[in-house]
């Protein structure tokens, strides 16, 4: 392991300053409580091959979760070192998820947008770096905040965004940050800004000179040597050679410190130029081709052809004009190819601003479709509610409706029996029986069946009134329409004709059969147990009988006659049963 990881640091120092700056990273409070891992984040920039062996140490089931993640972030961090960015950004991808908003979050998000970007992973840049941004929102430390604000401008200034790249140098440039690493690596930034859009301010060599001096008091090396290295590139652009001398002596020791590639391409490009002006032939030669060795899959074509372009004319003024012409070649092979790759690029960029942009919109469209959703929902539970008020209230008016239909039925029912009945002895009253006996007669006259009448009127019943009081009275008169429904048939037709007055209809049946029947029914009478009352007295009744046979089928006939023969009965000492005489 730890070999693969030397290998890996010697191979990184090959790669270009794209890569390098991943490196470049403040320590955050992430390793929770572990010493050791707190010692590895601690060194891993100034003794990254021991730092890498000290993983070797750590006691993975001793770790809490946090130190766990955070032991994951410098696996993935070394894994860098391996030269396999794919895989390392595979390693950082499946942590982040697992990451709550936080300093290693921050930290995490930064180093994903560096390896995206520098492999041209355009579309996960920008995504990454609007993840990033929207983050930032959060209450973090001044150091993350810093440290994003610095991985942002790298990604944007990389990926040829200038104008979003001179905002975030803005924000670290912002008064806040005012540790001296701060603002060492903010004028850093800034300058790198300057040289890379190639609109050197006339003071910058003041700013350059100003980080360089931050840089060494905030102890940050390898910065200073970044802002020699742009300052060196300036005196070359203004053909200031002299004062280019004085500074080639420190970057060459720089380089052989750090020993990154950025100086392997970038630097001695700037070299081969530098030499070249200084008609040092062999030595621009010599710093030429090692720029074109140390980049063999031609990948930073922007350096390769200021090699070429050097070599070039270091063999026309040899008069090597040979090899000048196969130099100039390649030269123009590599800018044609390296204006496609730019072309490519800014396409790259303008499809994932496009896609961004798109998904952005297809967010804005969801999250328009989710509000209408919502208050369709809403809707429809309001309109579910007012059709539940509705049919509550049609229920309501129904169950009212089916109420006041049962009750009025129910007091048209009583009206109805009020209207037809007597109250005390429930018989039909006089005006019911007419009715009814009308109809009854007309039929029984179609159908030629003989119907009879049987009055009865209680005896003195007056004296029971006066002598017993009314309830004895009343409890009489139920009793007699009592013995009437046990007496007579079924079919008969009983109904109470006023005061103490009875009336029996008999259905097919004449005066004589009538008359037996009377006749129980003063017995019954007669015999009443009146002492029930809790008097004693004697009760007798008036019977008056007729038939249809005798006085035709008109109820006005039938009943003058009964009340004749009743009449006679009251007059002749009454207790009797007499028959109309026809
Ligand atoms: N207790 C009670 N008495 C009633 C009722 N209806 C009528 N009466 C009484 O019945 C009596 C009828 O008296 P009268 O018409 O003089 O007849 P009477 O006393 O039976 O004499 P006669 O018919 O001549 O035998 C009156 O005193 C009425 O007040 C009733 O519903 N209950």
């Amino acid at each position: 392991m730890r070999g693969i990881i030397v290998r890996g640091i010697k191979f990184l120092k090959k790669q270009s300053i794209a890569i390098f700056f991943l490196a470049i990273f403040v320590a955050c409070p992430c390793w929770a409580g572990n010493a050791l891992l707190k010692k590895i984040d601690s060194i891993r920039l100034t003794d990254t091959e021991k730092a890498a062996a000290l993983m070797e140490q750590v006691e993975i089931s001793s770790l809490s979760e946090q130190e766990r993640f955070f032991f994951e972030y410098l696996q993935a961090y070394f894994s860098t070192f391996s030269g396999d960015l794919a895989h390392t950004l595979n390693l950082y991808s499946d942590l982040l998820p697992n990451l709550a908003p936080g300093e290693l979050k921050i930290r995490t998000l930064g180093s994903m947008l560096n390896i995206a970007t520098s492999m041209s992973k355009w579309q996960q840049s920008f995504e990454l770096g609007s993840i990033l941004e929207s983050e930032l929102q959060g209450p973090y430390s001044l150091e993350s905040k810093f440290n994003a604000y610095h991985n942002l401008a790298k990604a944007k200034l990389f990926a040829e965004q200038y104008s979003l790249a001179k905002y975030y140098v803005e924000r670290m440039l912002d008064g806040v940050f005012d540790k001296a690493s701060h603002r060492c690596i903010a004028y850093t930034t800034q300058n790198e800004f300057l040289d890379r859009i190639d609109e050197y301010p006339l003071d910058f060599e003041s700013r350059a000179n100003h980080a360089i001096s931050e840089c060494r008091a905030a102890s940050q090396s390898f910065y200073e040597i970044l802002n020699q290295h742009l300052l060196f590139r300036y005196y070359i652009s203004n053909s200031q050679l002299n004062i280019a001398d004085s500074l080639i002596v420190k970057i060459k020791h720089g380089i052989e410190q750090f020993g990154f590639v950025y100086a392997d391409s970038a630097i001695r490009s700037a070299f081969a130029e530098y030499y070249l002006l200084k008609q040092d032939l062999p030595t621009a030669r010599e710093q030429a081709l090692k720029v074109i060795d140390a980049d063999p899959n031609e990948q930073y074509a922007e350096t390769l052809i200021t090699a070429y372009t050097t070599l070039a004319e270091v063999a026309k003024r040899e008069g090597n004009f040979e090899q000048a012409y196969q130099y100039l070649n390649k030269k123009t092979e590599l800018r044609d190819s390296f204006h496609k790759q730019s072309v490519a690029k800014s396409l790259a960029i303008q499809q994932a601003k496009f896609n961004l942009a798109e998904k952005e919109s297809e967010l804005a469209l969801m999250s328009e479709r989710y509000k209408l959703a919502k208050a369709e929902s809403e809707l429809s539970v309001v309109q579910l509610r007012n059709n539940r008020l509705l049919l509550g209230l049609v229920c309501v008016l129904l169950a009212g409706l089916c109420l006041w239909s049962f009750r009025n039925r129910t007091v048209q029912q009583r009206l109805r029996v009020l209207a037809t009945t007597d109250p005390l002895t429930g018989l039909y009253n006089r005006a019911h029986f007419t009715d009814i006996a009308d109809g009854f007669l007309q039929s029984a006259k179609l159908n030629n069946q003989t119907v009879s009448l049987m009055l009865l009127d209680l005896d003195h019943f007056k004296r029971v009134n006066d002598d017993f009081g009314h309830k004895v009275g009343d409890w009489v008169l139920r009793e007699v329409v009592r013995y009437l429904h046990e007496l007579a048939p079924k079919s008969a037709t009983l109904a109470r004709m006023g005061g103490e007055e009875f009336a029996v209809l008999l259905r097919e049946t004449c005066s004589d059969e009538a008359m037996k029947l009377a006749e129980v029914c003063r017995t019954a009478v007669e015999t009443l147990e009146t002492h029930m009352t809790g008097k004693k007295f004697n009760l007798s009744a008036s019977f008056g009988v007729c038939d249809t046979n005798q006085t035709g089928y008109k109820l006005d006939t039938l009943l003058s006659a009964a009340d004749l023969a009743l009449h006679q009965s009251k007059k002749y000492g009454r207790n009797h049963v007499y028959q109309h005489a026809s």
